[in-house]
């Protein structure tokens, strides 16, 4: 397993100054963005390059940009490893980066990942000179793929997009954390703080949120409670969890009781 120092997420060599990622999608207003993003402070925002093109949503791209947010565009929408790889060809072009979060999706009704399509589509893309972050599964054998094909990071859902059901299966996240030895980013799913909490209490190094955030009575204060979750997680997780026990153990000792 690779644990993360902290001296930062380093993915692909470069250092993140969030473990926090944000998704964009489902924001009520482009003029919340700002206050979202000073509570958040994320290390990494997603755009997604089908839904968003560069000039038709000209306002969010600028409004990331004055915030001097490090943008992470991604293939959403996606179906097929062909579509995917031009999508992230069009972004790279568009917004000058190599980074993608890859998604290819299996049908438009469970978003869930096309396990098939991914595979081909992150070996293309890597041998295309990308730094690829694939949205996958919580399969560890299919992480373990990814990671092969030299993706930089795996990106494993805890439950389907949108849904805020939160990590349906810690223990398949936690069989990913240690498939790997790139940094593993929870993704999608998460509900509220505990969610995020409860990742990198797993061993994640990151978590991205769009809905949790977005569509929260008030975004700019779930997109703190986000971040504080992620570093009460992170320091849980280093600081190591008793071991659950079938039975009581006396937590002060039994010795010098008067009765
Ligand atoms: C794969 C994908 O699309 C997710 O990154 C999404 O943007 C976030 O999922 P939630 O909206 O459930 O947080």
């Amino acid at each position: 397993m690779h644990e993360h120092d902290d001296g930062g997420l380093q993915v692909a060599g470069h250092r993140l100054t969030s473990r926090l990622w944000l998704g964009t999608g489902g924001l009520p207003a482009t003029a919340l963005l700002p206050a979202v993003l000073a509570a958040a402070r994320p290390g990494l925002v997603t755009v997604s390059m089908r839904r968003t093109s560069a000039t038709s949503d000209g306002s969010l791209l600028a409004l990331l940009r004055e915030a001097g947010t490090r943008l992470l565009p991604n293939t959403a929408g996606c179906l097929s490893a062909r579509e995917a790889v031009l999508t992230a060809e069009l972004a790279r072009e568009a917004l000058g980066t190599d980074w993608v979060k890859l998604e290819v999706i299996g049908d438009e009704t469970s978003l869930l990942p096309d396990a098939v399509e991914l595979l081909e589509a992150a070996e293309q893309l890597v041998r295309r000179g990308f730094i690829v972050l694939p949205y996958t599964t919580d399969d560890p054998v299919l992480a373990r793929r990814l990671a092969d094909v030299g993706c930089a990071a795996v990106m494993p859902l805890g439950s389907p997009i949108g849904s805020g059901l939160g990590i349906l299966n810690p223990h398949a996240i936690e069989a990913v954390v240690a498939a790997v030895e790139v940094p593993v980013v929870l993704d999608a799913g998460l509900g509220t703080a505990s969610d995020a909490a409860l990742a990198m209490e797993l061993g994640c190094a990151a978590v991205l949120a769009a809905t949790a955030i977005t569509r929260a009575d008030d975004p700019p204060t779930m997109a703190r409670a986000l971040r504080l979750g992620v570093e009460a997680g992170l320091a849980a997780r280093r600081a190591g969890r008793v071991p659950r026990l079938a039975v009581a153990r006396a937590s002060s000792p039994m010795e010098g009781r008067t009765a």
